[in-house]
């Protein structure tokens, strides 16, 4: 032990009034917090008279934003969003549970999201595909699922796009989480190893780093990377790819951290149920549609939005695999715009597309976070 390790009488004198200080502020904190929790249960009441959801995300999404608008410092605003999120979580828990569906096992990245969406007072609920998270969430036994949607590095997630076609859920919010990799072994370090294991989109993602670091070793796509944390803990010459969450979860260590060849790699994720959100202030309205296939269809698409001023920020093409009718192929058009569905412009924008359209769905609008 080093000499500054030993506690100075001067150092605990200079530290105590401090402390007293801290433990003062904490029983005021403690106060305020069962305070705000004593009002949001007197919300759950009215909302429980008017058998109105306890969960309004549009609500939760203002108070995040006012309280980092209003936040002087020196706490970061980043900070103070996580904590909030937790106390609306703890808050609306006393009203009732909110059960998430998400794709499974612990520890994986829709986890992460479910959590950062929902925070931890929630009942999760992981799932072994997507599709049970659809499944679980229309059945009612969850009362929200949580999907990814897309990945900055590998692009769309195909399986969701296709359920979200014909699903009686909206998307009430959206999520997004920095994805980052992690190489992971029982021992710490690579001795004896002869396979790297991961979900193949984080094989992929860590591809250019794996063949840099690793090129001698094979790799194994499983079924989640959380599984190949737990392989790695049960097999001495596995090494897994996976969120610190898992390595954690699972008791391995890390040998290398943060292996996406992409250091701003991050994945979308949509919250589904069967909520309508309200307007928040700042919204996003996702749709689906699709065109006779004629010349000009698409760009005829745009002109209703370009005329009530409605701003699109996502366009994403998927081949119709059901081809109905003639049997050429013909595409499904997934749209995000700015605005709620019941802002007067895009509403209009709406009504006059619909027109347009041999399909037509708006699969929601929600806060943009
Ligand atoms: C308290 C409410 O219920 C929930 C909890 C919230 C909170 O703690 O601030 C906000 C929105 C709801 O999800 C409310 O609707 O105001």
């Amino acid at each position: 032990m080093t000499d500054n390790a030993q506690p100075t009488p001067s150092l605990d004198a200079e530290l105590k009034p401090l402390r007293d200080r801290i433990d003062t502020l904490d029983q005021t904190i403690i106060q305020l917090l069962n305070e705000r929790a004593g009002v949001a249960m007197e919300v759950g009441e009215v909302k429980k008279r008017y058998h109105a959801p306890a969960f309004r995300p549009e609500r939760e999404a203002e108070v995040l934003r006012k309280i980092v608008a209003g936040n002087p410092g020196p706490l970061r605003g980043d900070s103070l969003h996580f904590i909030y999120r937790e106390i609306m979580s703890a808050c609306r828990a006393l009203e009732n549970t909110t059960r998430v569906a998400f794709l499974g096992p612990v520890g994986t990245f829709s986890e992460a999201a479910a959590f950062a969406a929902f925070g931890k007072s929630v009942e999760g609920q992981p799932c072994a595909s997507i599709d049970e998270v659809f499944r679980a969430t229309e059945a009612g036994t969850a009362d929200f699922g949580v999907v990814p949607v897309e990945n900055s590095t590998e692009g769309v997630v195909n399986r969701t796009l296709d359920l979200l076609l014909h699903t009686p859920l909206r998307i009430s919010g959206e999520v997004e989480i920095p994805v980052h990799h992690n190489l992971m072994t029982r021992s710490g370090n690579m001795d004896g190893v002869t396979r790297i294991c991961a979900h193949a989109q984080a094989l992929a993602q860590c591809a250019t780093w794996l063949s840099t670091h690793y090129p001698e070793i094979e790799r194994t796509p499983v079924a989640s990377n959380a599984e190949a944390a737990r392989m790695a803990r049960d097999d001495a010459t596995v090494a897994g790819v996976a969120s610190a969450a898992a390595a954690t979860n699972f008791g391995v260590h890390i040998v290398a951290r943060n292996i996406q060849d992409d250091p701003h790699n991050s994945t979308r994720f949509a919250v589904i149920g069967t909520l309508d959100t309200a307007p928040s202030g700042r919204d996003q309205t996702s749709l689906v549609v699709s065109t006779p296939n004629v010349p000009g269809a698409v760009h005829k698409l745009l002109e209703p939005l370009a005329r009530n001023e409605v701003s699109m920020t996502r366009f994403e093409s998927r081949p119709n695999r059901t081809r109905v009718g003639t049997g050429v192929w013909t595409y499904y058009f997934y749209i995000d715009i700015e605005g709620h569905q019941r802002d007067p412009k895009v509403a209009a924008a709406l009504a006059e597309l619909r027109e347009l359209c041999a399909f037509f769905k708006v699969l929601g609008s929600y806060p943009l976070t």
